[in-house]
């Protein structure tokens, strides 16, 4: 079993009969789906909320039942991964631009498990370039005031044109090196017009569980 798996499937033991489940978005979040989908099998009874599209299309095809977000008041725990995870428990996220539906599931969940392999610590955030979700309108202006924050930033593209999110919207990847305070760059970043969300997650989670290549699990 390789690491991201060892991570989520650990992750699933943590769900019980009747919660809501929010299902993260990525390579991770993948086996997270597919492990709730094998307990659902041997007789677990869930419902659940999804990050992106294709997480629900995953979700929906393995038979987990996805509720609309006005059935629900609270979700009892999202399970995500995560692009880097610093010392402080604070996130990279976005590497797949599912960064805003993630947040919105991550502030409105109980418990927010980040399942992550071994290669995604690291002391301080940054060295991955930080998505930064923007609205198509004038983006070229909303990137200019990105970079005078002191970033690189790089307009995510597929197939030669704009990646677009789920939401319709374009993502900056900003390479800002070393993030001295997460928390006062993500205030920056929101105070721009422009910036519908970005991918730092200041302090929303208590658990890490991190899966290695020599098979051990671990809880951070
Ligand atoms: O937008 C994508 C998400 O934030 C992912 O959870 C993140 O990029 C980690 O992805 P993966 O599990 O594929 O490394």
């Amino acid at each position: 079993m390789n690491a991201k798996q060892l991570a989520a499937e650990e992750a699933v033991t943590h769900i019980e009969d009747g919660m809501i489940v929010g299902l993260g978005t990525g390579s991770t979040s993948y086996f997270a789906i597919l492990g709730l989908a094998a307990r659902m099998k041997e007789g677990l009874r869930i419902q659940a909320v999804a990050s992106s599209q294709g997480s629900e299309d995953l979700a929906r095809q393995l038979g987990i039942p996805i509720l609309p977000f006005s059935d629900i008041e609270a979700i009892d725990v999202t399970i995500d991964g995560a692009d880097e995870v610093d010392e402080n428990f604070n996130l990279i996220k976005g590497g797949g631009g599912a960064l805003l539906r993630e947040k919105i599931l991550a502030a409105n969940s109980r418990k927010f498990i980040v399942i992550v392999d071994d290669s995604k610590l690291v002391r301080r955030l940054g060295a991955f370039s930080l998505p930064v979700e923007i609205i198509p309108f004038a983006y070229e202006l909303t990137m200019r005031n990105l970079a005078a924050l002191d970033c690189k930033p790089t307009l995510r593209s597929s197939e030669g044109k704009p990646f677009v999110t789920d939401n319709g919207n374009y993502i900056a990847d900003c390479a800002f090196g070393v993030i001295e305070s997460p928390a006062e760059l993500s205030n920056r970043l929101k105070s721009i017009p422009g910036v519908v969300e970005h991918g730092l997650f200041v302090k929303m989670t208590e658990t890490v569980i991190v899966g290695s290549g020599e098979g051990t699990i671990a809880y951070l």
